[in-house]
């Protein structure tokens, strides 16, 4: 398995050096087809680092590479979820889901997409034809999973984009990511504030410090997949997990 994503002693500043130095020789490799999460205390420069990641920031010393090319700008092989779902108002969410290809790949891949696939995987059968204010905040995020992988990216990269949810809708989302993933297998980066979902989702979960974000560990969780949250989060070792990012984090 080949290396998608390799940043080496990352440091960026906002503001230039002088300014806000939000992450501080940052050193990270994904494996292809690996899910991690990204954990930290607020501020700390979750989304600094996933905008980068993304092609969306750039830093200001060391170097960010995914497939061995440089990260400089946006790549079409990537898909990128934040939390503020940015649906379009006035589209339907078949409209929103073949947008996102059209605006990528043209009218063609939009015109081929399969729309009913992925409208179906998503569990949002009967609903093509609404609206965004029409849909419930589970359903909004859905969709914008959704959009993210109709361009069938290599790598999901994702910003809190369950981090607005009630619990029981947040569990059933963590459920169709797990599905979804299961099945496609792609590189994942999910930031999230809570340490139980990171621990149920992820192969490895990484911790950054406050602020200037410092990878203070790196943890690898030994859970067998596939993984149901109902019978995954009774076994022992999550527990065990949870407790000991709890106690990196100083949370316990
Ligand atoms: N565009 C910006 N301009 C200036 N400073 C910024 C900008 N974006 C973020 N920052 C600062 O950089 C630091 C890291 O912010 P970032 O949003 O990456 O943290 P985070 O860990 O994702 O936070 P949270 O968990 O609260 O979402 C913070 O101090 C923030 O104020």
């Amino acid at each position: 398995m080949g290396v998608a994503i390799r940043v080496e002693n990352l440091t960026k500043y906002y503001g230039g050096p002088g300014g806000t130095k939000a992450l501080e020789d940052v050193d990270i490799a994904i494996d292809d087809c690996e899910f991690i999460s990204i954990i930290g205390p607020s501020g700390c420069g979750k989304s600094t680092l996933l905008r980068v990641l993304a092609g969306l920031h750039g830093f200001d010393t060391g170097s960010a590479r995914m497939f061995d090319a440089p990260i400089d700008r946006p790549r079409d092989d990537v898909g990128v979820v934040f939390q503020t779902s940015n649906l379009l108002p006035w589209a339907t969410v078949r409209k929103n889901l073949t947008l996102a290809v059209e605006i990528r790949h043209g009218q063609a891949a939009a015109a081929a997409a399969d729309v009913a696939g992925m409208i179906d995987l998503l569990n949002l059968n009967g609903f093509e034809d609404k609206y965004p204010h029409e849909l419930s905040g589970g359903m909004k995020h859905r969709v914008a999973i959704g959009q993210a992988l109709m361009q069938n990216p290599r790598v999901l990269l994702m910003d809190e984009p369950f981090g607005a949810l009630d619990a029981l809708t947040r569990d059933r989302l963590n459920v169709e990511l797990l599905r979804l993933w299961q099945r496609d297998r792609k590189t994942v980066v999910l930031i999230t504030h809570s340490i139980a979902e990171a621990v149920l989702l992820s192969d490895r979960v990484l911790v950054l410090s406050e602020r200037p974000g410092r990878l203070i560990a790196n943890l690898r969780i030994d859970l067998p997949r596939p993984r149901d949250p109902s019978v995954t989060r009774d076994l022992p070792a999550f527990g065990d997990h949870v407790v000991e990012l709890s106690r990196i984090m100083g949370v316990v």
